[in-house]
């Protein structure tokens, strides 16, 4: 399905992402964990086409993504939708047309500019809305939710394209621990129920670890485990996060518990 081979970027001379290889043969949930400045956000933006690689491919059913232009590299982005840590709402403009904004690849220019939408589309936008637990609020201005409510508004944006894969670039890293754990779980559930792809970037191990069916490492641009949660042990979480034997995964953890644990 997604086949990504010896991604790599550079920045002048600074490689932020080191011959990335990573195969995705069925529809997968993967949580993407590193320290800052590993690479995660840059190979997420490279997998959307935000940013073009330096070299490396990326191949979708068969498909090479690397070298689309145009309105197929748009067409891309839509199948392949992204979410990010700061919502990216129109803070003014209400929930339901937020939502219906992830149509606007489709849609001409006259309609855009009248903001025009079909019924058919207003009522899926409803439905979304709905199985994520936030239709009541479709009428109220995004700025008035929750960060919990509007990272849920983003991600029925996202939905409204009917994208085979969602990216999450850090999706929860601005939530309280309660929001997290509930768009978590929303993304958790559109991966099981209708067989997208996810795959996220994530601070945090724990959040990694019940939520992903892998985990892939970054360190310093490249990829230094590759596994199932249960793989990762805490030498594997210590050599990710270039740690020494002081380290403490509660350190990296967004549980009320587990950081009362620590404070104890
Ligand atoms: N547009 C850019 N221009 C120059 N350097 C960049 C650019 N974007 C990222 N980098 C560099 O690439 C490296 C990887 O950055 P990236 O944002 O992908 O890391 P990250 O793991 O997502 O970190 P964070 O969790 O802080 O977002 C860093 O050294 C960063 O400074």
């Amino acid at each position: 399905m997604l086949q990504i081979d010896q991604l790599t970027k550079k920045f002048g001379p600074n490689i932020a992402v080191d011959s990335a290889t990573i195969s995705v043969p069925e529809p997968a949930m993967i949580g993407i964990i590193g320290r800052s400045g590993a690479g995660k956000s840059t190979l997420l933006r490279m997998i959307n086409r935000l940013s073009d690689p330096s070299s490396g491919r990326i191949v979708f059913d068969g498909r090479d993504i690397t070298t689309l232009s145009g309105a197929d590299k748009r067409r891309w982005q839509s199948e392949c939708a992204m979410i990010f840590q700061q919502f990216n709402l129109v803070p003014r403009m209400d929930v339901v047309s937020n939502v219906l904004h992830g149509t606007l690849n489709r849609r001409s220019t006259l309609a855009t500019m009248f903001n025009l939408f079909p019924s058919e589309d207003i009522h899926r936008a409803i439905d979304i809305l709905d199985r994520l637990g936030i239709a009541a609020h479709g009428a109220k201005r995004a700025e008035a939710l929750s960060g919990g409510q509007q990272q849920r508004v983003a991600i029925a944006r996202a939905l409204m394209q009917d994208p085979h894969i969602i990216l999450a670039d850090e999706p929860i890293a601005s939530l309280d621990p309660m929001n997290a754990q509930v768009v978590m779980q929303s993304l958790r559930s559109i991966h099981e129920e209708d067989g997208r792809t996810v795959i996220a970037n994530l601070h945090t191990l724990d959040t990694a670890r019940r939520y992903c069916d892998r985990v892939i490492g970054m360190r310093d641009g490249r990829i230094v485990f590759d596994g199932r949660p249960d793989q990762l042990t805490t030498g594997a979480a210590r050599d990710i996060y270039g740690a020494d034997d002081s380290f403490n995964e509660a350190y990296t953890s967004t549980e009320i518990q587990t950081l009362d644990r620590v404070s104890a």
